[in-house]
């Protein structure tokens, strides 16, 4: 089996979004207050598919969501040549020689993210290949149905907050992650906001919910210090991102400092990048993409050094490229799964992008046993509401 051709292609959202709300979440923008949105950086309205196809007619489906037009022409005009011609079953030879090709400017960043849209696609060829889901390829059913949790919960007034958490305990799901809207730039009153953002949902779920809390890279060690300690009342699940990914110091120094597990690496890349996290101590929770860490060959090798670590994987994001890897492996106990909405910040694309994503049940989503390789298809029901850019 070789590969005979590689169609990468971005998809960008033309339909309706839900108006662009201030302080819908901290972000790494907000240290340049008044200098505009600082939320633009905050929206992901384009994803790139990347169509893998071999020589007998099988086609692999692959995807990155970070900076799709920039990732296009890096699949076309640099990773397709050298892949093309490939057994798509040689995955670590075709992984370390699109990374080391790449090596002097692809290793972090949009990079990876090309890389990882073509090794998810190769996956999801080898498991069309032999009739299996991808899990079955790296470990197989370690869970009867994987647990997720409800991610939303952007900053809002609070009885909008109340009644969206409200919904989520409704519909069976017994952990939540919500955002905070406010930073250091926002003072005293912004911190005492965002207790009240985590007071709320405490008081709408009662102790027996899990609370996951999130503020996108948009605070300083010096902030998540003095807020941490306010925060332990609420017993969170664990705080998410506090400060730029670069500050892995920060990060120590805050798990250190704090009872309150500190999680991220949803912008951090390859084993190696992982390892530094922890040899750091830097995280209690991994949080790669596979879309974006480097495939799933990367994300994989990232679990087994997880493991070894016991620092359990809980990746970013639901989508098969990462309900795969926490089916398949038991030291990624849960998964994220982002409800399905109108498109506001973009994490939601995935639904109007393909058809097979399993939805939840009383807090639950499965893999079928018998659905060959990742069980996504491209869908058309939303097709009119792209612009497709070849
Ligand atoms: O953890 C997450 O889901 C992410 O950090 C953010 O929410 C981002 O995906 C934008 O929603
Ligand atoms: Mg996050």
């Amino acid at each position: 089996m070789k590969i005979k051709s590689i169609r990468s292609r971005v998809y960008r959202w033309t339909g309706p979004t839900a108006a662009p709300r201030s302080n819908l979440s901290a972000s790494a923008m907000d240290a340049l207050s008044g200098l505009g949105d600082s939320m633009s950086s905050f929206r992901f309205h384009e994803w790139l598919i990347c169509e893998v196809e071999t020589d007998d007619g099988i086609v692999g489906i692959g995807n990155c969501a970070l900076a799709p037009r920039i990732a296009k022409p890096i699949i076309d005009a640099y990773l397709a040549p050298l892949v093309i011609g490939c057994d798509p079953f040689d995955v670590e030879a075709i992984w370390q020689k699109m990374y080391r090709s790449t090596i002097a400017w692809g290793r972090k960043g949009i990079g990876m993210a090309a890389i990882s849209a073509i090794d998810i696609a190769l996956w999801d060829i080898m498991g069309k290949a032999v009739g299996k889901p991808v899990f079955k390829l790296l470990g197989g059913r370690t869970k009867e149905a994987i647990p997720v949790y409800a991610s939303k919960l952007y900053s809002q007034p609070l009885d909008s907050l109340a009644a969206e958490a409200k919904r989520y305990l409704d519909e069976g799901f017994t952990m939540m992650k919500l955002r905070f809207g406010w930073g250091p730039r926002d003072g005293a009153a912004g911190m005492r906001k965002n207790i009240d953002l985590i007071r709320t949902v405490r008081e709408v779920v009662g102790d027996d919910v899990d609370i996951m809390i999130e503020c996108y890279m948009g605070w300083t060690v010096d902030y998540a210090e003095r807020i941490l300690p306010r925060l332990e009342e609420f017993r969170p699940r664990w705080l998410e991102e506090p400060v730029l990914p670069d500050d892995i110091a920060g990060y120590s120094f805050l798990r250190r400092k704090s009872p309150i597990p500190i999680s991220g690496g949803e912008h951090e890349f390859t084993l190696f990048g992982f390892k530094q996290l922890l040899d750091a101590e830097a995280v209690s929770v991994i949080q790669y993409d596979t879309n974006r860490v480097g495939g799933i060959t990367a994300a994989q090798k990232i679990n087994m050094l997880a493991e070894a670590y016991q620092v359990p994987v809980i990746p970013h994001a639901g989508q098969m490229h990462n309900y795969h890897l926490t089916m398949a492996n038991l030291n990624c106990p849960i998964s994220e799964f982002f409800p399905v909405n109108e498109v506001e910040v973009g994490n939601e694309l995935f639904y109007y992008l393909f058809e097979g994503d399993p939805l939840p049940e009383r807090g639950f989503i499965n893999l079928s046993d018998d659905v060959p390789g990742l069980g996504i298809t491209l869908s058309d029901k939303h097709l009119a509401s792209f612009e497709v850019i070849e």
